[in-house]
Formats: structure tokens, C-alpha cells, sequence
């Protein structure tokens, strides 16, 4: 067993979002032991240009760009998609660039959302984006769709790479520019084998999270050509995103790919426990447990956010922040097991007592009163 197995981490009961994960003691070891303090800014950090050219090896991409965070690099690298508005991006309605990046499409871009429910109710597929995109045909009432934002994994669902290839060439076609909030590609080629290159390959630009499932204390990679990246890090550097001595950042985030990667199948197992163990007791789900995260269906079933939140953090000693249940690989198996009573007897309790949906608990996935306590 490594040392990184035998560690016990105080995020072992943390099912509120993969964002947690905390170095292990290992990733910290090479972020001091590794790290160089070259001025990033200046392109002139080591380690940082070896963590961009590894990413560029791994995507396929000509150039990348290490970000603070993944709204910056979404919103950067959405921006350096765009030129001249009136124009609109096309995303899921529950893509996190639209909802979860603080309005950064408005602000930064000037962009109009144009947020679609896919048919199937899991992932966009090409007919959604022709059903539903705007052409750029001198209509002075509309602004045409000039960038189509993908989200994979989104709310842990994979995307197939099938429809991916369809929605690639649909844009190509239509000079139609292509982004990948990939803050979660990672837990897609775990579980599909699909290569993170290949993934990437139908993309004019995609952002890859260090800091969620890999456990890199902050980052995020976009990868792109060497134009695009140009342009997005003038963007990065208007934003404050200039980062000095990076190095100890940038080598704790070559630690996280190299021995984290091969550890997310663990996060999906505990997922798929979970999902499983509900199924079998007759509580319903939002949407099949592809990844690491579990959406219980509060509102079909009558369950309390609050009232599971509660007893998540009083009786079974887990952080729960809703109905989604985010699973990784510094999870205890007795931290899963608890958190699978948690929700049996939330929902047993709910079925004497129907919660009514009164729109404010359930409807958030992010119960951010949870976080607080
Ligand atoms: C799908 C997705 N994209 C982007 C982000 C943004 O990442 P960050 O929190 O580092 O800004 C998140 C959240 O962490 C996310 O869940
Ligand atoms: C809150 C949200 O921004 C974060 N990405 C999460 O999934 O927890």
C-alpha cells in the first residue's frame, strides 16, 4: 500500500464537492522538492512551462495556459472564441459557465446566453444545437451563435464522444467555434478509456480542472492553438490572473496528474455504491451515476435539502451541501456507508412527512448555508 493509500484524510466524510480534495502529503513533497521560482508572468518558471508543454502532449493542443482557477480559465478562453458582439454562446441550461462563473458571459464577453434543455434530459445532442442555434444571416433582431460551450463530464453525466464528433463538425461547417469546460474530462476518459487527446480533438479551446478529482490545492489548464492562447492570456493578465512564482503550484499539479488521475475509478465505485443502494430502495435520481456524483430527485422525492443536510453533519458524520453527492478518492468506505443511512432514513422520514418543494432548498444543487456551518 503507497503512503498516499494509507493516508487518512480529513476529507474522508467530504461529499459536498470534489472541489475539497486536499493535497496528499506526497503532492506537497514535490511541490517544494520540484518547484523552480521563475516570474511566470515572464513565461520564465520552469516547472510552470513543463506543466503547459505535459498538457499540450496530453490534449494534443499546440499551447497552454496554467489558470487560478476554472471560471477564469472558461471565461478567458470564451472570450478569446469571440470578436465583435452582438453574439450569443450556446450552452446546457445547467452549464456552469452560464450558472456558477459569477455572469463572466456578460461581463467579459458581452455575450447573450442561449441556454438549452437537452431532449434526453442527460447531454446536448446535435439536434438540440440545431433546434436551437442562432445563424449569422444579417438578421439585425438576433445575435448568431459564434461559440457553443460543451460541459464533460456535466453533473458527473459523460458525453458520448459520438455526438461530440457530430457537434464538431456542425461547427466547423457554420464557422461555429467550439469550447470544453472540461473541469471533469478526466473522470470521462477514466470511465470511458476515451483518450483525453481524443476528447480535446473536436475542441477549438477546453479547460481541464487540476483542483477538483486530481486534488491540486488550486489550477486549471486551457488548451488551444497558439493564437487563441495568446489572446486568452492577455485576458488572464487583464483579470489579475498574472501568477508570479507558480512553480510550487504548477509542480504539485504535475504530482496530481501523474499518481491522482489513475485514482478516480475509486470515486466512481463509491458513486455507483451509492447510486445503486438508492435505486434498490426506491429513491429516485436526477440523472444516470456515470462519474463520481449521485443527484438524488429531492423534489420527486418529497426529501428535505435541509433536513439531510442536518442529519448528514448531526447523526452520520458526513458534509453533505444538497441533493448531489460528490464522491472522490480521499473518501472512507465508512464515510460512503454512512452517508447511504443519511439518505435511506431522510427519505424514509420524508415519505411519513412529504416535503413540499418550496423552490428555495431543493431547487439549489449548492446549499452554500451547508458550507458555512
Ligand atoms: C463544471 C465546472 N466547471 C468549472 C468550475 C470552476 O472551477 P473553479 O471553482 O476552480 O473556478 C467548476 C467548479 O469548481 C465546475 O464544477
Ligand atoms: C460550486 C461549483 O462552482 C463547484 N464547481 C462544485 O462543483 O462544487
Amino acid at each position: 500500500m503507497t503512503l498516499d493509500e494509507e493516508e487518512k484524510f480529513t476529507t474522508h466524510n467530504e461529499f459536498r464537492s470534489d472541489t475539497f480534495t486536499v493535497p496528499t502529503r506526497s503532492m506537497i513533497e514535490a511541490g517544494f522538492v520540484n518547484a523552480t521560482y521563475g516570474d511566470s508572468v515572464y513565461q520564465e518558471d520552469e516547472v510552470t512551462l513543463a506543466l503547459e508543454a505535459k498538457m499540450c502532449d496530453l490534449t494534443g493542443k499546440q499551447a497552454a495556459l496554467f489558470c487560478v482557477s476554472g471560471t477564469l480559465s472558461n471565461q478567458i478562453g470564451l472570450r478569446a472564441n469571440l470578436i465583435q458582439p452582438p453574439y450569443s454562446v450556446l450552452c446546457d441550461h445547467r452549464a456552469h459557465v452560464f450558472l456558477h462563473e459569477a455572469g463572466g458571459l456578460a461581463t467579459l464577453s458581452q455575450a447573450m446566453v442561449h441556454p438549452v434543455v437537452p431532449a434526453n434530459g442527460n447531454y446536448l445532442t446535435l439536434e438540440d444545437i440545431v433546434n436551437n442555434v442562432t445563424f449569422e444571416d444579417g438578421d439585425i433582431h438576433a445575435a448568431p451563435t459564434k461559440v457553443i460551450s460543451l460541459e464533460n463530464t456535466l453533473h458527473g453525466i459523460i458525453m458520448p464522444v459520438e455526438e461530440i464528433k457530430k457537434i464538431s463538425e456542425f461547427c466547423k461547417q457554420y464557422d461555429i467555434r467550439l469550447h470544453l469546460d472540461g473541469a471533469r474530462l478526466w473522470n470521462a476518459s477514466a470511465a470511458t478509456g476515451v483518450s483525453i487527446k481524443e476528447y480535446c480533438s473536436h475542441f477549438d479551446s477546453v479547460s481541464l480542472c487540476l483542483s477538483k478529482s486530481l486534488g491540486a490545492p488550486m489550477g486549471s489548464i486551457l488548451v488551444g492553438d497558439e493564437k487563441l492562447i495568446r489572446k486568452a492570456n492577455h485576458f488572464k493578465k487583464q483579470n489579475g490572473g498574472g501568477i508570479r512564482q507558480a512553480g510550487i503550484m504548477t509542480a504539485m499539479a504535475i504530482h496530481a496528474i501523474d499518481y491522482n488521475f489513475p485514482k478516480l475509478a475509486r470515486s466512481h465505485e463509491y458513486a455507483k455504491q451509492i447510486g445503486d443502494f438508492c435505486i434498490e430502495h426506491g429513491i429516485k435520481l436526477e440523472s444516470p451515476v456515470d462519474t463520481n456524483f449521485v443527484f438524488i430527485d429531492l423534489k420527486a422525492n418529497k426529501m428535505d435539502a435541509k433536513m439531510l443536510i442536518d442529519l448528514a453533519r448531526t447523526k452520520y458524520n458526513v458534509k453533505l451541501m444538497g441533493g448531489r453527492i460528490a464522491c472522490h478518492f480521499q473518501l472512507s468506505q465508512d464515510s460512503v456507508d454512512n452517508v447511504k443511512q443519511c439518505i435511506l432514513e431522510c427519505f424514509q422520514y420524508n415519505q411519513e412527512h412529504p416535503y413540499e418543494n418550496d423552490g428555495k432548498n431543493n431547487k439549489k444543487m449548492y446549499n452554500f448555508d451547508a458550507i458555512r456551518k
